[in-house]
Parts: C-alpha cells; sequence; structure tokens
C-alpha cells in the first residue's frame, strides 16, 4: 500500500517536518534538487546542455540546487529566473546567493535547441491559479522541444489535486516528485503530462494522526498477497456467489462476470440469468444455472439462492426492463448477504435508494462515470474536478462502497480513506471489462474480503490483468475475456 497526496496536504507535510521536527527547509531542499540530479543522470538522458527554468518559490529553488549540483559535477548548466524577484521566497534568494558563489550560470534568455535536457523548476504545488501572458508563452514553447523535459515536483501548470491543465502545462518525460505521488500526477490529463514519476524520499515525516484527511491510497502488486488460499480449503471455504446477470438476447456479461468470479477463486457459482441462455451450460459446466422465463416471477427461488450463497451479485446485462426491476427489488427487499450491484441494475437504483441504504448487509456499487452520472446527477466534468471528495461524498450519501470506474477509478466507503487505482490502460476500454471486474470483485468477498478491501484488490487486480493482457497481445487488440487468464496468472505469481 502506498500513500497519495494531494499538494494542499504536501504543504502540510512539508510544514510539520519544517516546523515540529525541526529539519530546516534549506535541508529538504538540497535533498530535493539532490535526487532530481541522480534520476537524471540514472535515466541517461544526454546532458550536453542543460537548462533549468526557475519561478519565485521554493519550487524554483530547487531548480537553482539542481543547477548547483550539475555545475559542480561538470555538466553545462544555464538558469533562467523567470519569476519575478519581489516575489521570491527567502529560500530561493538564498539559493540564487548561493548559486552566484559557486559561479553558475545565470541567463536573462534563451534559445530551447542550444540544450538537450530542459527542467522545469517554475510551478511547483504552489501554483493556485492560471498560468497566463509571457510564462503561458514560454511553456507552449516548450512542447516544441526536441529534447527531454524533467519536472520537479509536478510539471508546472498541472494542478497538484486533480490533475487539470490551469491555462497550459509542461509536458515532461520524467518527473521527480518528493516524498509522496501527488494525486494530480495520476489522475487525467495530468499522468500524460507528468511522463514517468519517480518518487523521492527527501525525509518528510509526519506523524499518522496528523495526516490530513481524507488519506489516499493506492496497492502495487505485493499487496494482491493478501488474496491467499487456504492449503486445507475446500470449495465451501472459497466462498458461494450468486449471480444475477444476462437477459434475454444478452448472455455474454453473465458469461465474463461468472468466468472471472470462478477463476480469480471462488468456490462455487451459481447464475440467475433468462431461460435462452441455458447455452452457457455448454461452455461453462462449472456454473449452476437458475433460470426464468418471460415474465416469469421466481421470487421463492431467489430466495433460497440468497439462503445459499454468501455473497451476491446483480447487475451485468440484466437490461432495464420489469423483469429485470423485479429481480432488484426483490434482492434489495428480501437478499441478506454483501452484495454488488453494477451496469443495468445501477441504473435502476434511482428511486431506490432509501431501499439501497436500508440494505441489512455491504453493498457495492461499481458505476462507470456515465451510470454515476445519471444516477447522482453529478455530471462527469464536476466529478473530474473533485473525484476524490465527490466518490467519498456520495459513498456516505448512499452508504455504500463505491467504485467509480474510469481510467483511474476511486473508491470510497464514505469514510476517510480514499483509494485510487494506478493500474491499467486504455485497452481496457472495450466492452466487457466491467462485467469482469464484477466478477472480481464478487470473487474476493466471497473469499472474506470486506467490501472495500475487496473492491480495492479487485479493482487493482482488474488494472494489473489489463497491464499484463496488453503486453501479450497489445492495447489495440487485447479483449475483456482476455483479463481473466491474465489475473489467474498474476494471482498465482504473488
Ligand atoms: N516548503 C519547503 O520548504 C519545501 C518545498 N519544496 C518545493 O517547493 C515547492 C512548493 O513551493 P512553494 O510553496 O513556494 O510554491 P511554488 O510551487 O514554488 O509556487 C509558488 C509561487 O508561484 C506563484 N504562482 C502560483 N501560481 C501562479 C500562476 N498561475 N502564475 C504566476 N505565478 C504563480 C506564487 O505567486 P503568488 O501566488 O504569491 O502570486 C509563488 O510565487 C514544492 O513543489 C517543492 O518543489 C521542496 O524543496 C521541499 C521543501
Ligand atoms: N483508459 C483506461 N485506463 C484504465 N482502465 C480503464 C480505461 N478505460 C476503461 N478502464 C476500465 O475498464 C472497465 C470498463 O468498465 P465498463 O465501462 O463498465 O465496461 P463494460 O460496461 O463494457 O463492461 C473499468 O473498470 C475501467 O476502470
Ligand atoms: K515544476
Amino acid at each position: 500500500m502506498e500513500r497519495i497526496v494531494t499538494g494542499d496536504q504536501m504543504q502540510l507535510l512539508d510544514k510539520y517536518t519544517i516546523e515540529e521536527m525541526g529539519v530546516p527547509s534549506l535541508v529538504l531542499m538540497e535533498r530535493a534538487g539532490l535526487s532530481v540530479f541522480e534520476a537524471i543522470k540514472k535515466e541517461g538522458f544526454s546532458l550536453n546542455k542543460i537548462l533549468i527554468l526557475c519561478g519565485s518559490g521554493n519550487n524554483g529553488a530547487d531548480g537553482v540546487v539542481l543547477a548547483r549540483l550539475l555545475h559542480l559535477a561538470g555538466y553545462c548548466t544555464d538558469v533562467c529566473i523567470l519569476g519575478k524577484p519581489e516575489k521570491f521566497t527567502k529560500e530561493m534568494q538564498k539559493q540564487i546567493d548561493i548559486g552566484k558563489n559557486y559561479g553558475i550560470s545565470f541567463v536573462k534568455s534563451f534559445h530551447i535547441s542550444e540544450y538537450t535536457v530542459i527542467v522545469d523548476a517554475v510551478f511547483g504545488v504552489g501554483l493556485s491559479r492560471e498560468i497566463t501572458g509571457n510564462l503561458k508563452e514560454i511553456i507552449l514553447e516548450l512542447h516544441k522541444f526536441q529534447g527531454k523535459i524533467v519536472a520537479v515536483d509536478i510539471p508546472s501548470g498541472i494542478c497538484s489535486r486533480t490533475g487539470k491543465i490551469l491555462g497550459c502545462a509542461v509536458k515532461a518525460d520524467l518527473t521527480v516528485t518528493f516524498a509522496y505521488g501527488k494525486t494530480g500526477l495520476f489522475l487525467y490529463p495530468g499522468a500524460e503530462y507528468a511522463g514517468k514519476v519517480v518518487i523521492a524520499d527527501i525525509g518528510i515525516y509526519a506523524k499518522p494522526e496528523i495526516l490530513p484527511k481524507p488519506e489516499i491510497f493506492t496497492y502495487t502488486k505485493g499487496d494482491l498477497k493478501e488474496i491467499r488460499r487456504k492449503r486445507d480449503g475446500n470449495k465451501g471455504s472459497f466462498g458461494k456467489i450468486l449471480l444475477i446477470a444476462g437477459s434475454k438476447d444478452i448472455f455474454g456479461a453473465a458469461y465474463l462476470s461468472g468466468m472471472a468470479a470462478m477463476k480469480t477463486g471462488a468456490g462455487m457459482l451459481k447464475i440467475c440469468t433468462h431461460k435462452e441462455n441455458k447455452v452457457l451450460f455448454s461452455c461453462f459446466p462449472e456454473a449452476m444455472l437458475l433460470c426464468y422465463e418471460d415474465d416469469e416471477n421466481i421470487t421463492k427461488e431467489l430466495s433460497e439462492g440468497f439462503q445459499w450463497a454468501d455473497v451476491i451479485g446483480i447487475g451485468p446485462g440484466i437490461g432495464l426492463g420489469k423483469q429485470a426491476e423485479s429481480l432488484l427489488d426483490t434482492v434489495l427487499s428480501q437478499g441478506t448477504k454483501p452484495l454488488v450491484i453494477d451496469a443495468d441494475a445501477i441504473g435502476m437504483l434511482k428511486g431506490r435508494t432509501e431501499q439501497l441504504k436500508n440494505y441489512p448487509n455491504e453493498v457495492i456499487l461499481t458505476p462507470h462515470l456515465g451510470e454515476f452520472s445519471r444516477l447522482t446527477d453529478i455530471s462527469i466534468k464536476k466529478w473530474k474536478e473533485n473525484p476524490i471528495k465527490i466518490t467519498q461524498e456520495i459513498a456516505k450519501t448512499l452508504s455504500v462502497v463505491l467504485v467509480c470506474k474510469d481510467a483511474r477509478t476511486v473508491i470510497s466507503n464514505g469514510d476517510k480513506n480514499i483509494y485510487l487505482n494506478l493500474s491499467g490502460n486504455d485497452g481496457m476500454a472495450s466492452a466487457g471489462s466491467g462485467d469482469v471486474l464484477t466478477g472480481m470483485i464478487l470473487s474476493l468477498l466471497a473469499q472474506g474480503k470486506d467490501g472495500l478491501k475487496a473492491a480495492c484488490l479487485g479493482v487493482y487486480l482488474h488494472g494489473a490483468a489489463g497491464d499484463l493482457a496488453a503486453k501479450r497481445k497489445g492495447r489495440a487488440a487485447m479483449l475483456a475475456g482476455d483479463l481473466i487468464d491474465a489475473a489467474g496468472q498474476i494471482l498465482d505469481e504473488v
């Protein structure tokens, strides 16, 4: 598990380290400059001539430290200060004075074609508004640069909280960020502007209790070790899933969800679907079936299913008709086990939010942003302006674990910990990917994880499977079904 912070949170952590722990700001800055110096050398960029662009704040001061270190190491380095002298922080003034003592080269103008690397130390987490005027022109000019661009902490122009472009932004090949990844480096479009992100330890410290809320975290491959199989387990120990999925002409969604559940370790699966999907049996004999005909009332059979199952899933491919509504109502009124609601079933939740809140066990909702927007009347644009806060608020209002699926999926149970997912790629933006995710989350729930854990691990595994499938098949050619085998391999590896 790794922590991610917003720029505001980072500023509080800097302040705490300086004021409460007593580490001088200049010491942190020296480590910041040194970590960029090391990262640039490690990357193997051609370092014939380097230009460092600095703002007036402490991001600029990091840039001047870097210039001194490069100069001392014998690299031909120019510094151009773009910020106004009257705005210099005391650290920036100090670094300029030190830099002059060391004889580093300060230039007033430059031609980008003379340089092989340009370092962006104009704005860091202190960027507070849109970039305009002359600075904007300079940043847009950098888009034509043929060499490599390195951003200090965050590319200038990217909002460190939302990843939005404020006026214009530097497009970096490498971003060296300090202490923790910033949300703006991972949310789009910021993620695209950041290039490769390296996180450098510079000695920031904060007691857990002073960490500003909400705390944001992400998983990496090692976290999947939590999905352990018991050596002495039997099919009962790995959980029983009742999956209500598919409808008259839709068979694939039930198949993909069910297969994903079984192939990520669930013990038993019963699929409740329309009779016409019986063909499912022939290619998926491991699943049990509970079939209904047009307009048939299967409340009694479903109730028995609820007793039998450890977890319930509803939604993939069930359609939006009367029969689907009746299935959802039965689940909400009679189900008692942990529940995953996806796809079409989310569309039918509008007007049923009271039932949802009264459900006697954990509920996980997995909307993509279109479904989220239709359910909440919050536009996708608005969500993207504050994904962390909005996901947390809606999860709290609905009393659910909310999985807002996007290129960067955000998960919250309304509490202070928010999950931001960093695995996955655009090859997953193809039909059926969401169905596969539902199956994986159900499987982890069935294996005993709580709702938040099952959702976060499921989303991470799903994305990691997408990354492996992309390597094997290519992002354009991979299919949702490819995620299932890839996930199995990843689980086996960890
Ligand atoms: N704290 C520490 O000791 C450490 C900090 N560290 C480093 O410092 C960075 C944070 O430094 P910071 O807080 O000084 O802010 P920074 O990003 O340099 O920008 C502020 C300046 O930009 C200006 N400005 C803002 N928006 C603008 C706009 N659109 N257009 C024009 N101007 C604009 C703003 O002006 P103002 O808003 O006051 O008018 C102010 O002058 C952090 O990312 C990390 O790199 C590390 O070394 C570790 C130790
Ligand atoms: N560009 C992307 N990068 C990473 N993950 C993505 C991207 N696009 C889509 N995904 C993931 O793929 C899944 C798509 O789900 P969904 O839209 O419900 O698909 P479907 O309804 O076709 O099954 C989500 O888990 C989403 O996070
Ligand atoms: K920067």
